[in-house]
């Protein structure tokens, strides 16, 4: 489960490009969010998780590896949506993104989000790699999540492109008071329905889903609580990606004192040396995430 054990960079080089992913990040999401009415449409291929692609995957793809991929301290760049990781160039570093995650709720227009992490290590790497990770949500106000040297640093984004520091040194709430679980009912194991029903009868929490990962993980952020995307009778895995989702999300939890899990182990523990493979996420309050994990043994 582990908290605030977390990699950082070591070197003043790997420093500068952490800072100039951010900064690609940063001043690219006007651009996506701005892109968007008009990419709200399925293209024709399948990502290689079989899922179905919007335009707005691959467009926002295509401009995040390009900036990303021009930054010197760069050598690999992966994504959700290409098949294999591509050399960039010689730099250290390599970045994975899930460009546009919950795009399925593009068509609803809720919220969407860009998750990144950079990794000390050639792709697909491990989770003690990562040496920064967080995310960019597009929701009513464009904000930032940054998880580096032990801390995890909220900004604004404005339309021009600037961004504001906001809050410094975020801390999970104790006492969380929100929960989220993903997958269809009938499909979870019994374990995680009875962990489940557990913490809706506590009567200070509130449900709160919207079915984009990235939203549901900033309302844990913000509330404390609990999230899961559980592994499933019909696929043990569980969905999300573990180099794209799994790791830059058990990364900025722990960093902010929370607590992740695979069901048994930190997600940042988790071993699978395939690009695109998934794992079960848990991820909230050291305390809910501990009784999750003793709830599943
Ligand atoms: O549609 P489901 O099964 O509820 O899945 C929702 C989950 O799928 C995702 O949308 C997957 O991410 P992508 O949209 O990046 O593929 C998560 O954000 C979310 O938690
Ligand atoms: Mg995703
Ligand atoms: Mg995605």
């Amino acid at each position: 489960m582990a908290t605030k054990d977390v990699n950082t960079a070591s070197s003043a080089r790997d420093v500068r490009t952490i800072d100039e992913v951010v900064e690609v990040i940063a001043t690219t999401a006007p651009e996506i969010r701005t892109g968007l009415p008009s990419r709200r449409v399925a293209a024709e291929d399948q990502n290689p998780s079989g899922e179905t692609q919007m335009a707005a995957d691959i467009w926002a793809d295509e401009l995040l590896c390009e900036r990303i991929g021009a930054l010197e301290g760069v050598g690999e760049y992966a994504s959700e949506e290409r098949p294999e990781s591509i050399d960039v160039g010689n730099g250290p570093l390599s970045v994975a993104l899930d460009p546009l995650d919950g795009s399925s709720n593009l068509k609803p227009n809720n919220t969407v989000g860009t998750i990144f992490a950079v990794y000390d290590a050639p792709l697909p790497a491990h989770g003690r790699d990562i040496v920064a990770a967080g995310y960019v949500l597009y929701g009513p106000v464009m904000t930032m999540i940054v998880a580096r040297d032990g801390s995890v640093d909220e900004h604004i984004i404005y339309d021009d492109a600037s961004y504001e520091l906001v809050r410094e040194d975020i801390s999970l709430p104790e006492n969380g008071s929100v929960y989220g679980f993903g997958g269809r009912v009938p499909d979870w194991t019994d374990e995680f329905e009875a962990f489940a029903r557990e913490v809706e009868q506590d009567d200070s929490r509130k449900l709160r889903y919207g079915g984009s990962m990235i939203g549901d993980v900033n309302q844990i952020l913000t509330y404390g609580g609990i999230f899961s995307y559980p592994a499933l009778e019909s696929a043990p895995e569980g969905k999300l990606r573990v180099q794209f989702e799994g790791y830059p999300i058990g990364y900025v939890l722990e960093t902010a004192g929370g607590a992740s899990s695979d069901g048994t182990k930190s997600l940042l523990d988790v071993d699978k040396d395939e690009l695109h493979a998934r794992t079960p996420v848990y991820i909230g309050n050291s305390d809910l995430v501990a009784k999750l994990e003793a709830a599943l043994e």
